[in-house]
Order: C-alpha cells, then sequence, then structure tokens
C-alpha cells in the first residue's frame, strides 16, 4: 500500500480549487450567519454632521475658560434630537443640547447638565471649563459615505448586521448556501428512536455532520441509509448529484463490505486520495464526481466527525468564500503523552485554564474511535505530529478546540 498522505497535503488537496459559489442578496434581517460575498461601503456619513455626545449645553468654550468660572450665560433655544437649532450661538450664549442632537453654528464644546446651574430667570452658571470640541462627535468620525467598511468573506454577526444597517443598506450580497449531500452506509444501520436494542447500530454520524454544516451556514441533503448494496450506494450517489459536496460515511476501510470508494469511482469520481497519516481517520478519501467534491469519511464516529471537522469544516467554508484559518491554538499539556508513531494524533483532551489565563489540554483515559460518549467529554484535541517525541506535563502542544 502506498506511504498514507499528511494531513496538511490532504488539506490543501480538498481545498485545491475550490471557487466562492454564487452571491445572492437577503435582507439583513435574513442574513444572520451568512458570508457576506463583496465589500460593503458607508451609503452614508455617520454622524452626518457634528453632534453631541451628551445632555447639556452648546457654547463656546472660550466664554467659560477656567479664569472665567463661574460664568453665566443666556440660553437662545433648544436642540433635541433630530430637531436641529437654525440660528447662531454667539458669545455669551448658549442652546440646549441633548444627546445626538446637531450641534448649532457658532458653538464649539458642550457644557454636562451635571456642570450648569439653571438661575430663575432662566440664564445658566457653568460651575466647570470645557475644552474646544469636548463631547462632541464630529461628522463622519464613525465612517464617511464611500468608505469601504466591511471586507468579504466575512461571517455576518451582531457587530456586523448592525453596522450594514447603519451603513443604509436594506439587503447584503451573500455567498450562496453550500449543498451537502450525506449518505450513511452500512447494513447494520438504523435510525434513532427505532426502539431496536438488539444488534443494530444507531447512525449517528449524519446528525453530528449536519450540525456542523448547518453550523457553517450550509444546506444538508440527507439521503439517509444507504444498505451495503452496489446498486442501492449507485442510486443514492446519482441522487447526490448537484450538490457541492457529497459526504459519505462509513464504508470507506478495507473490509470485504467496504463498497464505497468502488461505487463512486464506478459512477465515474476521480479519486484524490485515499488513506492519510491521521489517527482518527486514517481511511478517509476524497476525489471529485462531475462538479461535486466527494469526501468520504470513516465510519467510526468519532473519526467520522474529527474529519469532518478538520477537512468538511474549511471545504464548507471555502465555498463559502471565506480564508483557510489554522484551527489550531497554543496550550500546555495536563499530563505526559507517548512518543508518536506514523499517524498524525488528535486526542481526546479536557481544556483547563491555569492560574496565568493559559490553557492547559489533559488527555481523556479512553481514546476509542467508537466512543462518542469520550468525544462529547473531550473539549479539545490536542495534535501529535508523526513521529513527535514523548512529551512531559507542561510542555507546549496545539490543540484543536470543540465546537
Ligand atoms: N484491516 C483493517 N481494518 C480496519 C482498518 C484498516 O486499516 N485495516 N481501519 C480501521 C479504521 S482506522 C477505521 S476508522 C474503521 C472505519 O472503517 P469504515 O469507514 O469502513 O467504517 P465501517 O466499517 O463501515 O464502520 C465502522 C464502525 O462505525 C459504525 N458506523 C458506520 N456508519 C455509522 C454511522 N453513520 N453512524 C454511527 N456509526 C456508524 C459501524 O457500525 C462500525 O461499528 O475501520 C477500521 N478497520
Ligand atoms: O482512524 Mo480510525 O479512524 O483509527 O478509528
Amino acid at each position: 500500500m502506498k506511504p498514507l498522505l499528511p494531513v496538511e497535503e490532504a488539506i490543501r488537496r480538498v481545498l485545491d480549487g475550490v471557487e466562492p459559489l454564487a452571491a445572492e442578496e437577503v435582507p439583513l434581517a435574513a442574513a444572520v450567519g451568512r458570508v457576506l460575498a463583496e465589500p460593503l461601503h458607508a451609503l452614508r456619513t455617520q454622524p452626518p454632521h457634528d453632534v453631541s455626545a451628551m445632555d447639556g449645553y452648546a457654547l463656546r468654550a472660550a466664554d467659560i475658560a477656567s479664569t472665567a468660572l463661574p460664568a453665566t450665560l443666556r440660553v437662545i433655544g433648544s436642540a433635541p434630537a433630530g430637531h436641529a437649532f437654525a440660528g447662531l450661538v454667539g458669545p455669551g450664549e448658549a442652546v440646549r443640547i441633548f444627546t445626538g442632537a446637531g450641534v448649532p453654528d457658532g458653538a464649539d464644546a458642550i457644557l454636562l447638565q451635571e456642570d450648569a446651574a439653571v438661575l430663575p430667570d432662566g440664564r445658566i452658571e457653568a460651575r466647570e471649563a470645557v475644552r474646544p470640541g469636548q463631547h462632541i462627535r464630529r461628522r463622519g468620525l464613525d465612517f464617511c459615505a464611500g468608505d469601504r467598511v466591511i471586507e468579504p468573506g466575512i461571517r455576518l454577526g451582531m457587530r456586523q448586521l448592525a453596522l450594514a444597517a447603519a451603513l443604509d443598506h436594506a439587503k447584503v450580497p451573500v455567498r450562496r448556501k453550500p449543498v451537502v449531500a450525506i449518505i450513511a452506509t452500512g447494513d447494520e444501520l438504523v435510525p434513532p428512536g427505532s426502539g431496536d436494542g438488539g444488534s443494530g447500530i444507531v447512525a449517528s454520524n449524519g446528525y453530528g455532520i449536519g450540525a456542523l454544516v448547518e453550523s457553517l451556514g450550509g444546506l444538508v441533503r440527507d439521503l439517509g441509509i444507504v444498505r451495503d448494496d452496489r446498486a442501492a450506494l449507485a442510486a443514492a450517489i446519482d441522487a447526490a448529484m448537484g450538490a457541492d459536496v457529497l459526504v459519505t460515511i462509513g464504508g470507506a476501510s478495507v473490509g470485504d463490505h467496504d463498497l464505497v470508494r468502488d461505487v463512486l469511482q464506478d459512477r465515474g469520481m476521480t479519486l484524490d486520495f485515499w488513506r492519510i497519516a491521521m489517527r482518527p481517520g486514517k481511511p478517509l478519501l476524497f476525489g471529485r464526481l462531475k462538479a461535486t467534491r466527494v469526501l468520504s469519511l470513516p465510519g467510526n464516529p468519532v473519526s467520522s466527525l474529527v474529519c469532518a471537522l478538520l477537512f468538511l469544516r474549511p471545504l464548507v467554508e471555502a465555498l463559502l468564500g471565506m480564508p483557510f484559518v489554522d484551527p489550531t491554538v497554543g496550550a500546555r499539556l495536563g499530563s505526559q503523552v507517548r512518543a508518536n508513531d506514523v499517524r498524525q494524533d488528535y486526542i481526546r483532551a479536557r481544556l483547563t485554564i491555569d492560574d496565568d489565563g493559559g490553557r492547559v489540554a489533559t488527555p481523556l483515559e479512553r481514546q476509542d474511535s467508537a466512543m462518542l460518549s469520550a468525544f462529547h467529554r473531550a473539549e479539545c484535541l490536542i495534535v501529535r505530529p508523526p513521529h513527535a517525541d514523548a512529551e512531559a506535563k507542561g510542555a507546549r502542544c496545539r490543540v484543536v478546540i470543540l465546537p
């Protein structure tokens, strides 16, 4: 058999030549979690003019210099937000102003109302000095019409959607949702809730992979459970055509009933790679069938989900026009680890924070790739490169934080 392909090379091949999907316009309220397809420019200037940042009095700072205090000023009008004061503020004059209102001509600072006393005759007495410009937000402080403000490839969350609205966009161009078809294979599989406490294995992986796809902003096309039968498998593969990605689960290894690779190739798939230097996940397969990228994940539940995180996630993100980001962050080992063999290991581990604020990753006792309960308890995967030496507790490591 050929030497196993290194994980980084396998990721590179999965992402090779991926073009972002077409853009579509959606209303802001429907754009949560979608990925911006084009840069978003400001259609207006914010603030549109100089505005007050506080409730108080617009005046000339020179009138209430510290040497002149306490100073008395005549109030010549009022400027609530949305209602500009049309006149000019002259020497010795002030205009009552509220947060967000336009600063009247002639005024160059705002005196907080807490720092002014209203005299019985309606004039005010200033008790604090102000600097010119104090408590004034200048026109265009946030952005100016024409500014390029949000870059494409960004997922739209609460901050971006509020900003897009402020930029005066009612709709935003986002990437079409990638369609991911999922086929579970195996004669032993039964759907969850069948009440079959007997010999069947619940087809669980598809639910985890579907959840990942949806959380990334993709659309799941669930093609159900397919028996270990060439014709049934071929029909399901044909039904998946048109999807951007086809994920098959199980039957990827070397057993007599592991038909998936054979049937995919019968249907015309060009095999890119099969079997990689990774634990769990060795039997991973990648190929192309017409315009569909095919990822065949191993059946073992943890292998399936770890492969989905490491390969399907960046593939869906690339289809959405997002850049590849290294999924690992730094941590320290919470206990010693053995020297590694030829396969890059992804060790299920707990993640805690030490007194200095650093991450500590402590391997779980059970690393069986069939154990979903242990995977559920894990919070991260410690990445052990091929042939890494044994390491002591406290050594630096890289971890993938689990979603
Ligand atoms: N002689 C060898 N045997 C195996 C090798 C090998 O290199 N040589 N590789 C092992 C590794 S590593 C893995 S991982 C598994 C995965 O192989 P398959 O992809 O062929 O998976 P299956 O045999 O179909 O199933 C394995 C296991 O997972 C269960 N399964 C399958 N589909 C699902 C699903 N949708 N949800 C939940 N569980 C599922 C299945 O019932 C089996 O128990 O092969 C090793 N063998
Ligand atoms: O790679 Mo298998 O995924 O070790 O269990």
